[in-house]
């Protein structure tokens, strides 16, 4: 089944606790984190400190997003804090194939993401060392912005990469995907969608179950 992720981007930072539990309670599989550093993004988002605060108060899988220059440097901190996968971007890593390492080390998963424009070739070399791989569909640093049209090629470029390879990788897809587009995004060949703004937005439960509904007509 296809899994939804929640981006706490667009959740109401005075009531994070509250938005996450019901979140939880309305069916989200993980919880999307997106931590950004204001180097490898324009902007700043937040940082351990917040992970380690919302750990206890969500059962959810703690998918943390890294948009952040050189992440190796921090990847023991947010295991601490609670983390149950990294990704981080193939752009901001010097050392890529280190970078996995250090997070599989730590006896989590570890995801790589690409920009909406770096061409799937950067993935030539790690593909055997990861558990997902992240799609961005946006420019990443932002909620709220458009779904880049020509993602959904890649997005199926990106599945026959791995039935090729015969790798068995989970396709994450991040940014501005709702309820009216999810279906193209999962018949490209994703199955597990972030989504801020069209969760968090107006009445989370609802919003939840507008894309289970979808999800349930997709049960493999
Ligand atoms: O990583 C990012 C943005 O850089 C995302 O995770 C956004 O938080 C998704 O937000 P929406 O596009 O769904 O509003
Ligand atoms: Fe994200």
């Amino acid at each position: 089944m296809v899994k939804l992720a929640p981006s706490i981007l667009a959740a109401d930072f005075a009531n994070l606790g509250n938005d996450i539990l019901q979140a939880e309670m309305a069916g989200a599989d993980y919880l999307h984190i997106d931590v950004m550093d204001g180097a490898f993004v324009p902007s700043i988002s937040f940082g351990v400190p917040i992970i380690q605060a919302i750990r206890p108060v969500s059962k959810l899988f703690f998918d943390v997003h890294l948009m952040v220059e050189e992440p190796i440097r921090y990847i023991d901190d947010f295991v601490k804090a609670g983390a149950d996968l990294i990704t981080v971007h193939a752009e901001a890593c010097r050392h890529l194939n280190r970078t996995l390492a250090k997070i599989k080390e730590n006896g989590i998963k570890a995801c790589v993401s690409l920009n909406p424009t770096t061409p799937l070739s950067a993935l030539e070399y790690v593909l055997n060392d990861v558990d997902m791989i992240l799609l961005m569909s946006v420019n990443p640093g932002f909620g709220g912005q458009s779904f880049l049209p020509f993602m959904f090629e890649k997005i199926s470029d990106l599945k026959n990469m791995a039935l090729r390879r015969n790798c068995n990788i989970d396709i994450e897809v991040d940014g501005g995907i709702s309820a009216s587009n999810v279906e193209q995004v999962i018949k490209a060949g994703a199955n597990v969608i972030v989504a801020g703004t069209a969760v968090f937005k107006g009445d989370i439960n609802k919003n939840i179950a507008d894309f289970r509904k979808i999800f349930a007509t997709y049960p493999d």
